[in-house]
This record gives structure tokens, sequence and C-alpha cells, in this order.
């Protein structure tokens, strides 16, 4: 530990960077020391907390009448800091100029490179000029001789760049992604996000707030929290990952509507929001799904993922021991199938909590960031009201599983069919009823349930209702800690800047 101040103290792995100090720089307050002696500076660049999880970088200045102590200081500190192993020194930068506000370019030059800069990492800077630029990008780069990979932008962004890491690994390694049952090889490249998009919850979920310059001191200091991601395919065929949520229904509707209206921002959720709640349609399908291990807690057991979160660690220790084994035991004994059939408002399933903005507890408040399951949340057929009741709680205290029409459950994979596809299927397909469905979207009065929705996958859709997903546990690792338990002492370290005689 490094004392600064007298009641408050930075541990070695929190501080940013330890430099020289001009003595022109600084002059504050030493005016009567100058007199006596030629004095010696470095500064101490460090993380203060404050409120809400929010990170700053913060800094105090030690000044000394001995040239050789200034200097021994400097060294040794600078020692300490080249022995934290985990921290990056060679990044690769994708920044999404069009995401969220459209200030992606901005904040990352003006707020993030600073900061890498004053840390000594170096970085190889793309800015996207079209969707799927960086995920294309990442196949065809040696992404091995960096420590990891950053994007600027929002979920969608970082969706892209997780494709890219993951799907290069398993091509890499020989693995099928289309083989649903496929063990994935996990990413050890960590992922970074610096916030610039319009939901941000893979970033507000991992860190706690949604804030550039928090993200960049976790990518500094080299924070590494690993993720569930789930794989979700059709018919044999991959589709796309997921990490927070994979929604039909309400958030499917929702996206679809919201992506004609991309050039409103941010907005354009809450626009197609009100609109997808006075629609209030409902759909009709089979959901079949494995349970996960009851020892992995319940998500209505109010049990929080916080930093160094016991239930993810207890994942962690699982699957080394089940990698160790080399797959020489077999998966244990194929657990029992549930099936649930009816008529609903929303399909959710989340990897993590989905907090963000809107809803600072999230979809589901005690998902787990990595232990291997996802919570499944199924939003009957309900009045308006009802519907509007339990919307409202993602935004309060209460509980939003305390529904009659509203069912949670932890799952580790499972399949949906929409009626519609069950029946064409069955080949019971008439044109008229299709017919129908689309006179039937077309007026929102009518909440007709033969249209199928679309899966809102991450904050893009899929082209198929019918699907299979499997979750895979801690399959990458992001450059976070997951959220911290709340600081006692926000106010110790309140100045911005301090200064210290040695
Ligand atoms: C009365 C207020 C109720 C507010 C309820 C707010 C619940 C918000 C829950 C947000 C969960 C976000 C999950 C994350 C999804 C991301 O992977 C994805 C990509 O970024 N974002 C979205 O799909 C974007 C999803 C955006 C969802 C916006 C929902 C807005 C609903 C508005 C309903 C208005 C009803 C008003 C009736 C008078
Ligand atoms: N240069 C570009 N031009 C157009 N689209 C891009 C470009 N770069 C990236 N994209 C695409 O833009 C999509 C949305 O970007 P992003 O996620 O950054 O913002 P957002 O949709 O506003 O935020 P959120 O995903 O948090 O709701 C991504 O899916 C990405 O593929
Ligand atoms: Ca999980």
């Amino acid at each position: 530990m490094f004392p600064i101040l007298e009641n408050c103290s930075v541990p070695i792995s929190e501080i940013i960077a330890v430099e020289e100090t001009e003595f022109n720089k600084k002059q504050r307050n030493i005016g009567r020391w100058q007199k006596m002696a030629k004095l010696h500076a470095f500064t101490v660049f460090y993380v203060k907390k404050a409120r809400n999880h929010r990170w700053r970088c913060s800094d105090v200045t030690f000044w000394c009448v001995d040239e050789h102590l200034c200097n021994q200081w400097i060294q040794a500190l600078k020692e300490l800091l080249e022995m934290q192993r985990s921290r990056p020194k060679h990044l690769l930068v994708y920044i999404n100029p069009y995401g969220g506000k459209r200030q992606g370019k901005r904040i990352y030059e003006q707020k993030v490179a600073p900061l890498f800069s004053l840390a000594s990492i170096s970085t190889d800077v793309v800015i996207t000029e079209h969707a799927n630029h960086a995920k294309d990008n990442l196949f065809e780069v040696n992404i091995y001789k960096y420590d990891g990979v950053v994007c600027v932008g929002g979920d969608g962004m970082f969706s892209e760049v997780m494709h890219g890491l993951i799907g290069r690994m398993q091509k890499d390694s020989g693995i099928d992604q289309n083989n649903p049952k496929a063990s994935l090889v996990q990413c050890n490249i960590r992922i970074g996000i610096i916030p610039a998009g319009s939901t941000d919850c893979i970033c507000y979920s991992t860190v706690g707030i949604s804030d550039p310059v928090t993200s960049a001191l976790h990518i500094i200091v080299g924070d590494c929290q690993p993720l569930d991601v789930s794989s979700v395919h059709h018919n044999n065929t991959f589709l796309k990952y997921s990490v927070s949520l994979l929604g039909y229904g309400f958030y499917g509707d929702i996206l679809k509507d919201s992506e004609k209206k991309r050039w409103m921002g941010p907005m354009r959720y809450d626009y197609s929001g009100f609109k997808t709640f006075l629609s209030h349609h409902y759909y009709e399908g089979t959901i079949a799904y494995q349970p996960a291990k009851q020892t992995h807690g319940s998500p209505r057991d109010k049990e929080s993922c916080r930093t160094g979160c016991c239930i993810c660690k207890k994942s962690e220790k699982e699957l080394a021991e089940k990698n160790q084994e080399h797959g020489l035991k077999h998966e244990e004994g194929e657990e029992e199938w549930k099936v649930i059939k009816g008529k609903f408002l929303a399909i959710n399933a989340v990897n993590m909590s989905c907090a963000c903005p809107r809803s600072p507890k999230g979809l589901s408040p005690a998902a787990h960031l990595a232990d291997g399951s996802a919570d499944l949340i199924l939003v009957r057929k309900c009045s308006r009201f009802d519907f509007l009741r339990y919307l409202v709680r993602h935004t309060n205290q209460d509980d939003q599983f305390d529904f009659p029409f509203v069912d949670v459950y932890r799952v580790k994979c499972f399949q949906f069919t929409s009626k519609l596809s069950e029946d064409n299927e069955s080949n019971v397909m008439d044109i008229g009823k299709k017919r129908f469905g689309q006179f039937c979207r077309d007026h929102p009065a009518c909440c007709c349930n033969i249209v199928n929705s679309t899966w809102n996958c991450d904050g893009e859709t899929l082209d198929s209702s019918a699907i299979e997903v499997r979750v895979h546990c801690q399959l990458m690792k992001l450059f976070a800690r997951g959220i911290e338990e709340n600081c006692k002492d926000e106010a110790a370290c309140s100045q911005s800047s301090t200064e210290q005689l040695l």
C-alpha cells in the first residue's frame, strides 16, 4: 500500500502511473520550501473512487529535497507497476462513430486516449466505416499480438467485437460453430467497453455505471471479469452469440420498430417502447428448458452478483475441473427437459442482470455474470395495466417476478418454437392465416397472436423464431471486475489533486 494523505491509501494495483514532476509545473504551496532548498518531485496518478461506481484519475505530488531519494521512489514505484502482470500494454481499439449520440470518436480522443497514453499503453485504432467492419477485421489481423481489444460504442458494437474474437478463436482451433453441442474454446483476449451507445447494458451490468473514464481506468488497471455467452442455433446452423438479452415478443418488437428510427438516436427505444406497449401483442409458442443446478442459486434469491461473487467462483472451479478431465468423463446424466406451452407477451433470456440507466437493477436483478446459466423470464398474456405494473417494477425496488403471470427459471439451455412454425412444420400452413396475421399487425387495437415476433439478440434481430440456446460458462473475459459493493468512505479522497512532502 502506498500512503497518500493522512486517511487515504491506494493499493498499488490502482495506481495509474508515476511521473517525475518538473519544478515549474507544480508550484502551489511550496514557496516557503523553495526558499530553503532546491526541491525534486514526482506525481502519482491513481484511481479515485467516487459515488455510484464512478472512477476518476486523481494525482498527488510528492516533494523532496534529496534528488537521490526522489529518484529511488520513482524507480521503486515504477518497478512495482511493472510487476502488475495483468495490465495491458498494447491494445486494438475499434470506434463506431455512429453509435448512440454519435460521440464515440470524441469520447475516445478527449477522455480515453490521454489516459491510455499516461499509463504507457500503445494502441492501434480503427474507426469503423460500416457495420461488421470490426468483426471482419478481427478475422484478418494478428490478434495474438494484443493484450486486449477495446470497443467504443454500444452493445451492438460490443457484440460485433465479441463475434469476431470468439469466431476467430473457434476458427483457429478447428471448432465448427454450426454444431450446437460443440465445446467452444474460451477466448482469453479481454474486451474493454468504452460506452458510447444507446443502452450500454453490458458495460453498466459489469461495471455498475456507463461512464467512459471509469471503463478506461478498469482497462488500465487490468481488471478481468469472465462472462457467460449463449450460443443461438436454428436447425444446426449457428445464428449468433448473446451475452445480455435474448428477447422475443416485447423487446423483439421494440427492436424491430426502432431500427427504422435510428436517426432518433437513443430516444428511438422510448418511442418504439411506447408504441409496442400500446400494440400489446402476445405470441403463442412452446419453450423447453433444462434447469441449472440448484446449487447455483435462484433468480428470486436476491443474491446479487458482485465483485468476487462466490457463485461465479464456484462455477469457475467446476469449469476448470471439467476441462482438466479433457472430456474423459461424460456430461453428468442428461437432465430432464421441462416443457411450457402458452401465450406470451415477452420471453426474455438474460445471461446477466441487464441493468442499464433505464433500469438500474435490470431485467433479472440476481442473474450472475459468470455462473454458466441464464435466467429465463416468461411474461404470459395479461392486461395492459398489469403489463405496465410489471414494467414499472424494473425502475423501483419492488419484485418484478411477484406477479401470477410472470415465471422465472435459471436454465443452462432452452429451445423455443412458435405456434406458427409448429403449424407450418406440421403442414397446416394456410396463406389466408398468414394474410390475416399481416392485417392484424397493422391494427394496434387487435392483439391477434398468429404472427411471429422477432428475437432481439443483444440489440440485433435474428432471422429465425425457432431457436436452440445453450449457455457457455465463462466463454470470454472483459476488462471489468463486476459491480463493487458500495465503497464506505468515498469522501476520504475528495481532493482531485494534492501535494505532499516526503
Ligand atoms: C413506465 C416505464 C417503464 C420502463 C421500463 C423500462 C425497462 C427497461 C429495461 C431495459 C432492458 C434492456 C436490456 C438490454 C438490451 C440490450 O441488449 C439491447 C441492445 O443495446 N437494447 C435494447 O434492446 C433496447 C431496449 C430498450 C427498452 C426500452 C423500453 C422502454 C419501455 C417503455 C414503455 C412505456 C410504457 C408507457 C406507458 C404509459
Ligand atoms: N461505421 C459504421 N457505420 C454503420 N454502422 C456501424 C458502423 N460501425 C459499427 N456499426 C454498427 O452499428 C450498430 C450499432 O452500434 P452501437 O451498438 O455502437 O450503438 P447503438 O445501437 O446506438 O447502441 P446500443 O447497442 O447500446 O443500443 C452495431 O451493430 C454495429 O455493427
Ligand atoms: Ca449467467
